[in-house]
């Protein structure tokens, strides 16, 4: 047992698709192409409008298991002078990968993330993300995804490959803290999010 992780679960596994992984399948009620997927959480700081500081970050389904998404960086980002922390730009990634549960319709949490950060991105700019989903093996989706800076076809800023696990409802009613679980299956508009991915919360 590993005393940094806690556990071996997954450590050391490759982000490389095992030779057995399957193609993904867009769930046939996916949202359709172009569809603005809209916060998963109101507090997520990758996606949600109740977070001040939060990225807001905006998705959209794309063909087949792709999204698109865009991140203006603001100078509550900063981890250098006028230049985004590296870990929101990770975040940014994560996020956009994380979208492509709803084309999956399965939930599904980070397990693994690896980022190249190729150029930095000054305050200001807005980073355009995509990202795809490469394979599916059992509970593991693997994905890559890329951020650019000037356009949707300007230079790469920053790209990442990752291994989410699919998880039960229960992942997030076991370990969160009880009142914001409490909050969230009292909130009509999260419960419709949870309904999305046909869970019964
Ligand atoms: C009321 C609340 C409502 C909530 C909302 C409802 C619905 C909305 C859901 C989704 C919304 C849509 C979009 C989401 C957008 C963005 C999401 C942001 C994503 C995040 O920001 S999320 C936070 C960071 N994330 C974590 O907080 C994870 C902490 N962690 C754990 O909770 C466990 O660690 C877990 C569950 C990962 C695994 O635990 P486990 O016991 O279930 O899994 P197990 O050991 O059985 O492994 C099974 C197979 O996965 C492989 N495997 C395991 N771990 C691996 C690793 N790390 N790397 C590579 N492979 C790994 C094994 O090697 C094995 O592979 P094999 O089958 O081949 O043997």
């Amino acid at each position: 047992m590993s005393a940094a992780t806690g556990s071996d679960s997954g450590v050391g596994a490759a982000l490389t698709p095992p030779p057995d992984v399957a193609s993904p399948v867009r769930h046939p009620d996916a949202p359709a192409p172009g569809t603005l997927l809209g916060a998963h959480y109101d507090q997520c700081f990758g996606c949600g409008e109740g977070q001040l500081h939060g990225l807001h970050l905006e998705a959209r389904a794309g063909e087949g298991v792709t999204v698109t998404a865009e991140f203006t960086v603001r100078p509550a980002h900063q981890g250098a002078p006028g230049l985004a922390h590296g870990g929101v730009l990770a975040l940014a990634l994560d996020e956009t990968l994380g979208s492509l549960n709803w084309l999956l319709r399965v939930i599904a949490v980070t397990g693994r993330l690896e980022t190249d950060f190729v150029r930095p991105v000054p305050v200001g700019a807005t980073l355009h993300l995509e990202a795809r989903c490469t394979g599916v093996a059992g509970r593991k989706i693997y994905g890559s995804a890329v951020g650019r800076i000037g356009g949707s076809d300007g230079p790469v800023a920053v790209r990442a490959d990752s291994v989410f696990i699919e998880v039960k409802l229960e992942h997030f009613t076991k370990n969160g803290r009880p009142q914001e679980i409490k909050a969230a299956l009292a909130d009509p508009d999260q419960v419709k999010v949870a309904r999305a991915f046909e869970v019964n919360p």
